[in-house]
């Protein structure tokens, strides 16, 4: 096994074996365990799972779509990323605009109800053609509310100051790389009612010891199977991409989580992925000088991913 498979492996076959059956607000039900961490080199290669494939280019523009400080779905679906449809969707066919069939607990229905799935599956695809084509409605129903990009960009203080917490953290690290303050959070308590969903990455910290800078994330919440590789990667991606930015060797990205469980619908995929063996990590590469900010997907590259298949899985909504 490659360190970084193990380390999710042992993550996977410890909720399993040990976990508390929780129920859970999406009604699925879970196994559950209450802090764990895992800490991933980047020295080692990039933390990209390869018992199961993982869409780099899905983690890479969601990433991107943080760092704009953009929290509207239509940035995502112009690459094809469909990860945060379902909770603008949810938004839009409980607004008084929506007129179409009832939605109420689309998740689901669409897994229980043939019928229902292909109702759910033709609003779908009308609302992100909407999202896509029109203006106006991408701008009321596109949007998740004051999510990551906001709370990392434009945090609202008093008196109408906005903080931009990633310019700050960049600016720390470079005059005062030893500060114990690098520190964002997206946990704004004061805007929660806004946002789609509460942030499940809810803060990280940088820390600068022999020329290497590290990332710990405190993450409150995470769905084993689906989210956490995806976090993995994207957290990984971050601190690369602000190692370069202040001229530092990125060091290890060590993720803590909360709440660790696996949904019960997920529970054969688990099996599945947990009898494959591993494959060597692959690399990222950088093609380009830009800064950070300037960075496109199209920067970027994977080299020497080698994986299993893919795993398909029902997302908790
Ligand atoms: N229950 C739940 N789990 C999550 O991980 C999660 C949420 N909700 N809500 C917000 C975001 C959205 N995220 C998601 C959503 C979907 C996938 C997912 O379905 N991934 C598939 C590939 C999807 C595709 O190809 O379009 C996978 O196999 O990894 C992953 C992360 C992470 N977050
Ligand atoms: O980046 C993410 C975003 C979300 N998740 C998961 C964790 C939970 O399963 C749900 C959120 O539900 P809450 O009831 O708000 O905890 O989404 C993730 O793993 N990674």
């Amino acid at each position: 096994m490659n360190l970084f498979d193990n380390a999710y492996h042992e993550l996977m076959k410890r909720v399993m074996n040990t976990g508390t059956e929780k129920t859970d607000r999406t009604n699925t039900g879970t196994k559950s365990v209450f802090g764990h961490q895992m800490r991933f080199d980047l020295n080692r290669g990039f933390p990209l799972l390869t018992t199961k494939k993982v869409s780099f280019k899905l983690v890479a523009t969601e990433l991107i779509w943080f760092l704009r400080g953009d929290t509207n779905i239509k940035y995502l679906l112009e690459y094809n990323n469909n990860i945060w449809n379902e909770w603008a969707f949810k938004k839009y066919t409980e607004s008084p605009d929506y007129n179409g069939p009832d939605m109420t607990d689309f998740g689901h229905r669409a897994l229980a109800d043939e019928n229902f799935n292909e109702q759910y599956k033709k609003e779908m695809k009308a609302f992100k053609e909407k999202v896509l084509t029109d203006d106006e409605f991408s701008k009321k129903y596109g949007t998740l509310g004051n999510v990551y990009g906001k709370q990392w960009r434009h945090w609202e203080g008093p008196d109408g100051v906005v903080i931009d917490q990633i310019k700050n953290l960049i600016d720390g690290i470079k005059n005062s790389p030893d500060s114990r303050r690098h520190i964002v959070s997206a946990w704004n308590p004061a805007e929660i009612e806004t946002m789609a969903l509460p942030p499940c990455h809810t803060l990280f910290q940088f820390y600068v010891a022999d020329g290497k800078l590290s990332l710990q994330l405190y993450q409150r919440s995470g769905d084993i199977f689906l989210g956490i590789p995806f976090n993995i990667a994207s957290y990984a991606l971050l601190l690369a991409l602000v190692a370069r930015e202040c001229g530092l060797e990125a060091g290890e990205f060590v993720h803590t989580i909360g709440d660790a469980h696996i949904y019960s619908n997920h529970f054969d995929a688990v099996n599945t992925q947990l009898e494959r063996s591993s494959y060597k990590a692959p690399e990222l590469k950088i093609n380009s000088d830009k800064s950070m900010f300037e960075l496109e997907y199209e920067d970027f590259e994977i080299v020497n991913y080698e994986s299993h298949p893919a795993i398909k899985a029902p997302i908790a909504v």
